[in-house]
């Protein structure tokens, strides 16, 4: 049975969005989409504009005034301001400071939004990972998925990621993520959270495969729902 739709993925930090993401497009042959990589990239601007994340007005113009462009191949990443690729840069710990803020300002969340929505109509049959996905920007998905997994793994696996071993920095990443999903969860509009329908996924004791195939099994079981309906 073939998959058509969009499956949702969201989930705090760390917990696999992205690499379960790229996988199950895979295996469905979907499109992929990385909603973070979307506020990544509009923190990229803020920054080279000189302007605090905090001063909400301040983000809101620059990232009206900036030219975001992300791919939705799940085999090659694309990320560009203004014409200029950005896809190493946004990785980096300047812009994972200065994300949450960003991602909160009203303004910077309807640009974004309506972004999201016009490159999933484009791509027809995705995989879209975020943390408002399943609860904003596509109320009306496919299949939802909430993928969570404990604060010390997900620590771990960023740690592993990013090749840091030294104990004390890894204490110092685990206070760094509980921060973000505290800023994520807390904030006003779009906060992180299972949409009601979310279908939630623990990945702290399944290796990346065991949690790519259980979304898979999902997306098949939802294409028999369809049929039958
Ligand atoms: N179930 C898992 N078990 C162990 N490591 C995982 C698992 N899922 C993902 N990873 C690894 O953890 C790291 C963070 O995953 P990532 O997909 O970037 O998470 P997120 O997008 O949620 O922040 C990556 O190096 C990834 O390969
Ligand atoms: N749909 C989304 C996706 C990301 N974000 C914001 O963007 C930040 C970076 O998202 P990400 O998915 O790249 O983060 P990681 O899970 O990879 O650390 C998050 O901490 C949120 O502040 C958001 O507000 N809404």
């Amino acid at each position: 049975m073939t998959f058509r739709g969009q499956v949702t993925l969201d989930g705090p930090s760390g917990t696999g969005k992205s690499s379960v993401a790229r996988g199950v497009a895979a295996r469905l042959g979907a499109a992929y989409l990385d909603t973070g990589a979307m506020y990544r990239a509009a923190t990229v601007a803020v920054l080279d504009a000189g302007v605090d994340p905090a001063d909400a007005d301040g983000v809101a113009r620059t990232v009206a005034g900036a030219r975001i462009e992300v791919g939705t191949d799940a085999a090659t990443e694309t990320v560009r301001v203004d014409g200029v690729d950005v896809a190493a840069r946004i990785r980096g710990a300047e812009v994972t400071r200065a994300v949450s803020a960003v991602s909160a300002v009203p303004a910077v969340r309807r640009r974004l939004v309506d972004q999201q929505r016009a490159l999933v109509a484009a791509a027809g049959t995705v995989v879209v990972e975020g943390r408002d996905i399943g609860t904003v920007v596509l109320p009306d998905a496919t299949l939802k998925i909430y993928l969570t997994a404990a604060p010390e793994a997900r620590a771990q696996r960023r740690a592993a990621q990013l090749g840091i071993r030294e104990q004390s920095e890894i204490v110092e990443l685990a206070a760094d993520l509980r921060r973000r999903d505290e800023f994520d969860s807390s904030r006003a509009d779009s906060p992180l959270r299972p949409a009601a329908e979310a279908i939630v996924v623990d990945s702290t004791e399944l290796d990346q495969q065991g949690v790519v195939d259980r979304v898979v099994a999902l997306a098949e079981s939802a294409v028999g729902v369809g049929e039958r309906a």
